[in-house]
């Protein structure tokens, strides 16, 4: 393949063989053709108010609606749109969680008061459903209170947040049309990246939308009239417990750490068994939604901690120029490392900088064995490759850095170009 230059117009044939990138400027998907004629809905709406509309809707007129919702939510990730919506609210314009629905908080005074929050959508409760409304529904996992219900809310303000008990639901309520976006942590600054959700972004064919960092500020919640010195347990979702594990050495706490799905589920979970011997690590937010008391304050081992989250849509949004992008793409090589130079270097000779780099092993291919004939037999490790790159695939530069990249690697795909969160950075500020 040749080096020259490529105009966004122009390069269409040569991005349309780099596995699911964009190259139409807009896309007449509707729902008709994804769903089952006979969709019905299962779920509750009191239990579940923000899961999906409060009715069953009749095929035409749901289809109808979809049509239309489906070109509406194209323009909400598009930074043209004048949407309230639209992701450029995660990129400082508009960085506060005020508008999302959450679910309100009441006034808990103790854990006897607790109102039940919405369940989380499980995996037996996924089924294709009409959707109704006009605000955009963002699926996270974890239940509400957690740090990826606050992201929903930083990257959509408006939008119902819709808890899922697993990832792998949350992706498939997008991918079925339950949910419009799918809000997905992928890396901490002590914690370092979740590779379970590299991992999840290849298996499912979902878009790279935008991205939000949240400042994640870490309580110590307990029941009401609990001291520390009662404590023996203290629980949390992994990255948290990893997040706060100095400063709980240093609180001189003599207790086990155990792992949970999520931390404002640690939160409810303490208080729906009313359990006094145990704390758990959430937002102030998990406090008052399930009538916790703050035994500390900002526990995370730096203060400026943040988790950097990516939105996840079905369709990509068309890459621009007039504000700074980043690429995620992923790619593999028969030959591991030994073309890593090569890749990397296309980028540094177009002064493309990298925001980040991680490998992960080859699940299909893990293992390549090489007969070195009289020296035995050598079993190399298979890697894929994570790159981010500060640049947007509407620009000549990325273009043709991914045109060479393709020469070099057996597999690539971009996993989306959008918006760089541009939020200025305040580590001390505190957002629950
Ligand atoms: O448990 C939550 O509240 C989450 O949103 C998950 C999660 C994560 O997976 O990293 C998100 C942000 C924090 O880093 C801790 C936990």
């Amino acid at each position: 393949m040749h080096l020259q230059s490529l105009t966004l117009s122009s390069s269409h044939s040569l991005l349309k063989s780099i596995p699911h990138f964009p190259t139409t400027t807009s896309t007449s998907t509707t729902a008709a053709v994804r769903f089952p004629i006979q969709s019905v809905y299962r779920y509750d709406p009191v239990t579940y108010p923000n899961a999906i509309g409060s009715s069953r809707a009749d095929w035409q007129s749901s289809c109808a609606i979809l049509s239309s919702q489906s070109q509406q939510l194209l323009s909400q990730d598009d930074p043209s749109s004048s949407s309230t919506d639209h992701i450029s609210s995660v990129n400082g314009h508009n960085s506060t969680i005020e508008n999302l629905n959450l679910v309100p908080i009441s006034n808990l005074s103790d854990s006897t008061s607790l109102k039940p929050q919405p369940k989380p959508l499980t995996i037996t409760d996924l089924a294709p459903a009409p959707m109704h409304g006009s605000n955009l529904r963002v699926a996270y996992q974890g239940v509400p209170g957690a740090y990826s219900e606050a992201a929903a809310g930083k990257a959509y303000p408006n939008c119902d947040a819709i808890p899922c008990d697993q990832f792998e639901v949350a992706f498939q309520s997008v991918e079925l049309w339950i949910a419009d976006r799918a809000v997905l942590p992928v890396e901490n600054s002590l914690g370092g990246s979740i590779h379970r959700n590299y991992d999840l972004l290849l298996r499912h064919k979902l878009h790279i939308v935008g991205e939000v960092q949240l400042p994640v500020h870490h309580c110590l919640l307990a029941l009401p009239g609990v001291r520390k010195e009662y404590l023996t347990r203290v629980i949390s979702h992994p990255q948290a417990l990893a997040q706060c594990e100095h400063t709980l050495t240093k609180l001189g706490l003599n207790v086990t750490r155990e792992a949970v799905d999520d931390t404002a589920g640690a939160a409810e979970f303490v208080a729906i068994n009313n359990l006094r011997d145990t704390a758990a690590i959430a937002s102030a937010r998990a406090a008052e939604l399930y009538g916790l008391d703050i035994l500390a304050n900002g526990i995370q081992d730096d203060s400026g901690n943040v988790t950097r989250f990516v939105m996840l849509a079905r369709e990509p949004i068309i890459p621009r120029t007039d504000r700074p992008f980043k690429t995620s793409i992923v790619f593999a090589h028969e030959k591991g490392t030994s073309v890593l130079f090569k890749v990397l270097s296309a980028f540094a000779f177009r002064n493309i900088s990298l925001t980040k780099i991680e490998s992960r092993p080859h699940r299909s291919h893990p293992i390549r064995v090489v007969d070195g004939a009289d020296a035995g037999t050598a079993k190399h490790f298979e890697y894929l490759f994570y790159v981010d790159f500060e640049a947007s695939m509407a620009e000549p530069r990325a273009q043709n850095a991914l045109a060479e990249v393709q020469e070099f690697t057996s597999f690539l795909r971009v996993l989306g170009s959008y918006p760089m969160d541009m939020t200025p950075w305040s580590p001390s500020r505190i957002e629950e």
